[in-house]
């Protein structure tokens, strides 16, 4: 008899993987290594940014007192004293109608408090005249105006992105504590698959699932082990997944999650021991994907589908292994959208239609990407988001709102939202 498996929610099945996360350690690891890790400290000031006054132009460091009263008819004159260059500092203090020739960086000199361009000046033999005033502070970019030193500037639990090497970079951190990584293990079952530069034979279809997941977990920057494929095989499918979870902190296996007589994962997860925290989730494509937990480990029993292989990847392992790595915004970032075409087939599940969104005239739009059945491959490759239409309902039409999901994002959302 064929189980009949009862599915719960998608925000449920969210939340449920998200409950056994046992966040992995830290380890230092050095600047340049840190992109995409997740930060296991705050980054906090270490020092003002920037370190000094300093100049925002090209131009004349001056005493803006001395300024009052410059006007077309009264333009009033300046000696230059010496040059600083960014990485110099002026030895003296600015007297009354003196100015530095200061330049884009270099710290402002003492007893100096604006700066005017050099667009804002006519040169004289001793220094230059000006037409206008000045006020205290015009043109100079304050010590500690970015950060000022002990503030609290990125918490622990970010993504490290360029703009955070930076921001490292800049408090002279040359090493990052960052959450470790967990080493995923993919494998992709099925008798019918073939090596991407196998050629094709009767009834068989070349792998590409696998290739696809370990592109997903590189977005992620998450290190994998491929254990290739395995054929519909009840002890040797078993046997390649002990090993994998012996050698890897989570498990990606693509197929065989069904109900057919070769879909062997549900034998696997009980002969295993492990606990299946559910089997079937309201939404298509994916609804087969089913997660278990051994131990501290995951298993990702993706569907063999491409399309709900690649959705199940983002909705449940991917906020699973970025919550693994301590960050705090794990979900796909997400945004509301006019649908670019009438979508009336019915919803009897919670719908995630590959898509495309882009900026238009008439704001955000998102038109599905092609042919969107659960093993579309196409769509996958064409879309760069995915429409989400709730469960229950039906008959969209253009220019209605509905919610996207972002692919491929730098930063997530810290809430499961829809
Ligand atoms: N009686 C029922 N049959 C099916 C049900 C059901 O509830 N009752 N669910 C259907 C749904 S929905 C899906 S989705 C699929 C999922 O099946 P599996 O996840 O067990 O995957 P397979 O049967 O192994 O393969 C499905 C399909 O995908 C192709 N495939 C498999 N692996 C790959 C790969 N690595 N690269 C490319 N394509 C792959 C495979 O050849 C099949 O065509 O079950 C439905 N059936
Ligand atoms: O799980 Mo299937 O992908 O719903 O079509």
């Amino acid at each position: 008899m064929v189980e009949i498996r009862k599915p719960i929610p998608v925000a449920e099945a969210v939340a449920q993987v998200i409950g056994h996360v046992q966040r992995l350690g830290t380890e230092s690891i050095s600047l340049e290594q840190s992109m995409g890790r997740i930060l296991a400290e705050p980054i906090v000031a270490r020092h003002n940014v920037p370190p000094f006054d300093r100049s925002p132009y090209d131009g004349f460091a001056i005493r803006a007192i001395d300024s009052k009263g410059a006007s077309g008819d009264n333009r009033v004159p300046f000696k230059v004293i010496g040059e600083i260059g960014a990485g110099y500092v002026g030895g003296l203090p600015v007297g009354p109608h003196e100015a530095y020739r200061i330049m884009t960086g270099a710290q402002i000199p003492e007893s100096a408090d604006a700066v005017v361009m050099f667009e804002q000046t006519v040169e004289t033999e001793e220094g230059f005249t000006i037409r206008k005033p000045f006020e205290t502070g015009d043109n100079i970019s304050y010590a500690g105006e970015d950060a000022s030193k002990g503030e609290m500037l990125i918490p622990s639990g970010t993504l490290i992105h360029a703009g955070t090497i930076a921001l490292l970079a800049t408090f002279g951190y040359a090493d990052a504590v960052v959450y470790r990584q967990p080493v995923v293990g993919v494998l992709s079952t099925g008798t019918e698959l073939l090596d991407v530069s196998d050629d094709l034979v009767p009834g068989k279809i070349r792998n590409s699932n696998g290739p696809m997941v370990k592109a997903q977990l590189k977005r992620l920057g998450v290190p994998y082990k491929s254990y290739g494929t395995s054929s519909d095989d009840l002890d040797a499918c078993t046997e390649v997944i002990e090993r994998a979870l012996q050698e890897t902190d989570a498990l990606i296996t693509t197929g065989g999650v069904s109900v057919g007589d070769f879909d062997h994962l549900p034998a696997i997860y009980e002969r295993l021991g492990a606990k299946v925290l559910f089997n079937k989730v309201a939404m298509r494509p994916g609804s087969v994907t089913t997660v278990a937990v051994l131990g501290d480990k995951f298993l990702f029993g993706l569907s063999g589908n491409p399309s709900a292989c690649f959705t199940g990847f983002e909705l449940f392992a991917r906020p699973a292994l970025l919550s693994l790595m301590g960050c705090t915004a794990p979900y796909l970032p997400y945004l509301k959208a006019k649908l670019a075409e009438d979508f009336t087939k019915p919803n009897p599940f919670t719908r995630f239609i590959r898509a495309v969104w882009q900026m238009t005239g008439n704001g955000v739009t998102a038109a599905p990407a092609g042919f969107n059945k659960s093993n579309a491959v196409s769509s996958i490759a064409r879309g760069n988001c995915l429409i989400v239409l709730p469960s229950g309902t039906r008959g969209y039409s253009t220019g209605d709102e509905v919610d996207l999901l972002l692919i491929g994002a730098e930063q997530g959302a810290e809430d499961w939202v829809l």
